[in-house]
């Protein structure tokens, strides 16, 4: 089967590595550059990954969207808070159809996406992590980097064709790639950890090591584990029991971490506070379920991050 051709809107720390991934293996994938795109056209793109440092000095590299060609999978790895460039940017790299990833946090992160390109042109999916973009068209890979993706939608679903063909390039490509076919089963697992772990690290500005080595801070994160695992059953989305050990125990395996959060928030960029949190509110207030303990941190970052900027 032909390989299909990959477009990045938001190529830093996650949509460099997956996107460099994919055309180190042989794929035709286009870059849209922000800050990075001289560099990028000079110097090409630097990944060291714990899959082998490479650099690839020939890069489909794009300043804008108009230069971008029609792509098969368009990949979103912008940062959510900056969803409103969604409109200019998706058009062109899918103008003759495909579909387009959205690998961001949070919940309902598609729905930017589905606004632009229509809900059934849409998969939604998550990476379990751990990348920077430490300098320009520099990548620097520190941990995990499964991603498990779906068919954007409310219900479980049987795995699409499209989506498994997906999964499959990404796998030869050396990327941990898996198709689900219940992304919001999915979405909420990845829940159970960024709400706490994201949250905390910035309301009690600690790493994720600090966190879990001490006896406070690591009660309240099970307990906002557990009461976002409450909120995902009350959504109808049924996450076994024993997720919520996992995610501590998972957090205590990993190595000492700056949440994608925490270090927006030590860069005074905008923090992903709606996406992560704001959403998962709303979408349990909406089925009568309160999360109280996630309402305060929501609060908390919310102003930390107006403060901030
Ligand atoms: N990094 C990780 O390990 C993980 C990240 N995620 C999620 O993935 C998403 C992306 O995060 P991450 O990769 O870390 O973020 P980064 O900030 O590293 O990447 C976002 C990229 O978007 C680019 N961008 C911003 N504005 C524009 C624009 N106008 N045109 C084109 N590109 C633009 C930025 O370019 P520039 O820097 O030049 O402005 C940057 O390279 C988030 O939702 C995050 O929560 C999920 C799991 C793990
Ligand atoms: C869980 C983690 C660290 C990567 O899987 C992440 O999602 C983040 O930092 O936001």
């Amino acid at each position: 089967m032909e390989k299909q051709r990959y477009a990045v809107v938001g190529a830093g720390a996650l949509g460099g590595l997956y996107g460099g991934l994919l055309a180190r293996a042989g794929f035709e994938v286009h870059f849209l550059l922000n800050r990075d795109y001289d560099h990028v056209v000079a110097n090409g793109l630097r990944v060291d990954t714990r899959l082998g440092d490479f650099h690839l000095q020939d890069v489909h590299a794009h300043a804008s969207v108009e230069t971008m060609p029609p792509c098969d999978v368009t990949i979103v790895g912008l940062k959510t808070t900056k969803n409103g460039l969604l409109k200019d940017l998706l058009p062109s790299p899918t103008r003759e159809g495909g579909v387009v990833l959205v690998l961001q946090n949070g919940l309902h992160s598609e729905a930017d996406t589905a606004a632009v390109v229509g809900p059934e042109r849409v998969l939604g999916g998550c990476c379990f992590l751990c990348s920077n973009k430490v300098g320009p068209g520099h990548i620097k890979h520190v941990d995990q980097g499964r991603v498990v993706f779906g068919e954007y939608g409310d219900h479980a679903i049987d795995v699409t064709p499209r989506v498994q063909r997906i999964a499959d390039e990404m796998v030869s490509a050396g990327i941990d790639a898996h198709a689900t076919g219940n992304l919001p089963m999915t979405r909420w697992k990845k829940l159970m950890w960024n709400i706490p772990f994201n949250g905390l690290s910035v309301a009690l500005n600690a790493s994720t090591k600090e966190i879990v080595d001490d006896p406070d801070a690591l009660e309240l994160a099970e307990t906002i584990v557990r009461e976002v695992h409450a909120a995902a059953a009350a959504c109808g989305v049924n996450v076994a029991e024993k997720a919520i050990a996992a995610t501590i125990d998972v957090t205590k395996e990993m190595v000492p971490y700056d949440s994608s959060m925490r270090l927006d928030f030590l860069a005074k960029r905008p923090m992903e506070v709606e996406a992560i949190l704001g959403n998962p509110i709303r979408a349990a207030k909406a089925v009568g379920f309160t999360m109280p303990h996630v309402e305060t941190l929501y609060r908390e970052l919310k102003f930390l991050d107006r403060r901030s900027r």
